[in-house]
């Protein structure tokens, strides 16, 4: 198989996309990147962001048709452009076929998928249970078959990392017929988790180091969404995401974890419709709600305003709370891994972090952290701190390339 997978990974208000060679790789890291980049913005603000990564740079015309986008564009829009442009493209060979990210593959699906209707209705039913994420997911697949109906489709799905936790981790004090049900903590950002932890074995451990490990590692994904992993000889062993992408810690507009009377109060007490809770507790709530500024880190880390510092507080008060939790369950702690938009760049929210889990014995080279270096880590630290960039639509093609070859 020669030519390129395209890879999507749909947001609510954006699309990633990249390209990579569909050739076999024993690895992740040996698949070859040929481009990748965005739709921002999409309904009301859109723009397209191109990284780098082409060996021929693409044609000026070809470049223009791709980035010259009304604001309006919504996710059809996007799709139909970027296809025609890697299509039209002379520095890209065929298009082989499609990976997608798709959040939720509920108690059934784990292994990437390839998709056909039968299975596209099943994904379908579980849109209640990631509503931030799954309809958009499938309604990418959907356009792209009406597109090129012959185009192969695979899903690469977030829950599938944590499939094998135990199963006293992905229980619920509920009475027992719900979990015949499937109702399980799946948790979330599987592809991201499963590239960070291969990343890290990869890292040359300084020798103190090498010797405490024992293969104890959490890695905090801080992005829009959040949630934390803990591995154990690089599988999942527990998440503080669950039955959905809210559980756990505070994101960018989601609660996470909140006292579950909270939630009855507000629809018994308060007479807030199911759907009003919904729409707050996704969209409403998290560095947003706390702030009533911004759901963006960046924008938090820039404001004077005491919302915007009290928001950053609890954001930390969370990881690092949640952080003791994932370190009881492992019986200790030898690495300690930040990745995602905020764990990879905002270098106070880390050190904040780091702070929290001195009793974890952190120690945080603060020249290191500010310079945003993999390695960032004292060399006093018993735990080993780390930055590592996360590549979930690597995983997806290397996942895609597998199906399709297999
Ligand atoms: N330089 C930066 N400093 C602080 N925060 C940043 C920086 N760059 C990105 N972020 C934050 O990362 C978050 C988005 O993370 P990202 O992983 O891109 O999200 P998504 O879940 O949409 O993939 C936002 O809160 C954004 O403010
Ligand atoms: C599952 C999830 O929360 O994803 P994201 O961080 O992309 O919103
Ligand atoms: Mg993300």
């Amino acid at each position: 198989m020669s030519g390129e997978i395209l890879v999507v990974n749909s947001g609510s208000s954006s699309l990633k996309f990249a390209l990579f060679e569909a050739v076999p790789a024993e690895t992740p890291m040996g698949l070859r990147l040929r481009c990748r980049g965005q739709f921002a913005g999409l309904g009301d603000q859109a723009r397209v962001e191109l990284g780098a990564g082409f060996d021929e740079p693409p044609s000026d015309a070809n470049t223009a048709a791709l980035c010259n986008v009304p604001p309006m564009l919504g996710h059809p829009g996007a799709l139909a452009r970027l296809l025609e442009w890697v299509e039209a493209n002379p520095a890209l060979g065929d298009l082989r076929a499609v990976g997608h990210r798709i959040v939720h593959g509920g108690a059934k699906y784990r292994d990437p998928l390839r998709l056909d209707e039968s299975n596209l209705g099943e994904l379908q039913e579980l849109v209640t249970l990631a509503p931030l994420h799954q309809p958009h997911g499938l309604a990418a697949v959907r356009a792209l078959a009406d597109l090129r109906p012959a185009l192969p489709q695979v899903a690469c799905f977030d829950t599938a990392f944590h499939a094998g936790q135990p199963a006293v981790a992905q229980s619920f004090p509920l009475p027992r017929r719900y979990r015949q049900q499937g109702v399980i903590r799946y948790g979330f950002h599987g592809l991201s988790f499963d590239y960070v932890s291969r990343v890290l074995g990869e890292q040359e451990l300084p020798q103190h180091r090498q010797a405490a490990s024992s293969g104890r590692v959490i890695i905090a994904h801080l992005g829009n969404g959040a949630s934390l992993c803990a591995l154990r000889d690089g599988r999942s062993v527990a998440a503080t995401t669950g039955f959905t992408a809210l559980e756990g810690l505070m994101m960018g507009t989601r609660s996470g974890s909140l006292d579950p009377g909270l939630v009855l109060h507000l629809i018994l007490q308060e007479g807030m419709s199911a759907e009003a809770v919904q729409r707050m507790l996704y969209r409403e709530s998290g560095l947003l709600g706390v702030s009533g500024i911004s759901g963006d880190m960046r924008e938090l880390l820039a404001s004077r305003a005491p919302a915007a510092a009290e928001a950053i507080e609890l954001y930390v008060y969370r990881i690092v709370r949640e952080i003791g939790s994932l370190a009881a369950a492992l019986g200790g702690l030898d690495h300690l891994v930040f990745t995602a938009g905020i764990g990879e760049h905002a270098a106070p929210v880390r050190a904040a972090v780091a702070k929290g889990c001195e009793w974890l014995g952190a120690r945080l080279d603060t020249e290191a952290n500010a310079a945003h270096a993999t390695d960032i880590a004292a060399p006093d630290s018993r735990l080993g701190l780390w930055v590592i960039p996360t590549d979930e639509e690597r995983m997806i093609a290397w996942y895609t390339a597998g199906v399709m070859l297999r």
